[in-house]
């Protein structure tokens, strides 16, 4: 689905800075893949570049066979709408509005009829556990019901790649295993692809593999196999490997 090719991201300025170098990185169809590496190891950079947030530097992004740096403007706003889902650390979701119509959002952009949105909304509030908030407003609900709400904002219009900033961030230990095992399971059930960023040991070890990024170059990447627990230990150790991590292996989350 997703071709990264050699892909290098220099940040022009008074003084050029080169954050990402020589990249390659394949995400197939049904793939979950997580994204670490210390910080200012280029993750965002990278996010950004597949979200088309951002252009490469050199290199290409290939989604679907398409080169997605070559689209114009305009392609690219429909690009993003339709093939994307973004979920964010602070969750991006309008306080003043209540959760459904946060959630149905991106349908009322595209212009979908009410009845199809109406039902589109009720299916994924069930999917994922929510029903019963969608009246709230985002102000009454707590950051693990947010984040729950940001991700039926990221997938009701089925996007073909969700991407996640540190969805875990700023959510307590067990909301972020609440959130976690949500991805994991609309990954597994819905063979929705993903792909996540993340400082979080625990968030990564629900991925089916983790690619580490450093100093801007590929690093290494393990797969999970059967064992979550198996993973989490594999993470720990190769993020000691990687160096950079102090601050964070002293906070890190037991799983
Ligand atoms: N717009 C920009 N202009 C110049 N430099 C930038 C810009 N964005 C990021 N950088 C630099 O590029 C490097 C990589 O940043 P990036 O945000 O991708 O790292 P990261 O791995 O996501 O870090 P963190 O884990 O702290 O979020 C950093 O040194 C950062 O200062």
């Amino acid at each position: 689905m997703l071709h990264v090719r050699q892909v290098s991201k220099i940040y022009e300025g008074k003084v050029a800075y080169r954050a990402l170098t020589d990249i390659d990185l394949t995400i197939d169809d049904g793939d979950f893949v997580g994204i670490m590496g210390p910080s200012g190891s280029g993750k965002t950079t990278l996010l950004n570049l597949i979200a088309t947030i951002d252009e490469p530097t050199t290199g290409e992004i290939l989604f679907d066979g398409k080169t997605t740096n070559k689209l114009n403007k305009n392609e690219l706003a429909i690009f993003r709408r339709r093939e994307l889902g973004f979920v964010f650390q602070d969750f991006n979701l309008l306080h003043t509005l209540t959760v459904e119509e946060n959630i149905v959002l991106p349908l009322t952009l595209d212009g979908n009829k009410v009845s199809v949105m109406k039902h589109k909304v009720k299916t994924i509030a069930e999917k994922l556990g929510i029903t019963e908030i969608m009246k709230k407003r985002i102000y009454e609900i707590s950051g693990g019901q947010a984040q729950r709400a940001a991700i039926a904002r990221a997938m009701i219009h089925s996007p073909k790649l969700l991407l996640a900033d540190e969805p875990t961030g700023n959510l307590d230990s067990k909301s972020a295993r609440d959130v976690m095992e949500l991805l994991e399971r609309i990954n597994r059930e819905q063979k929705a692809t993903m792909m996540l960023v993340t400082h979080d040991a625990v968030a990564a070890s629900y991925c089916n593999r983790v690619v580490f990024i450093k100093d801007g170059r590929f690093y290494t990447e393990i797969h999970r196999g059967d064992n979550r627990q198996t993973f989490f230990q594999k993470i720990i150790d190769t993020l000691s490997l990687l160096g950079g991590y102090h601050n964070d292996v002293s906070t890190i989350r037991i799983p």
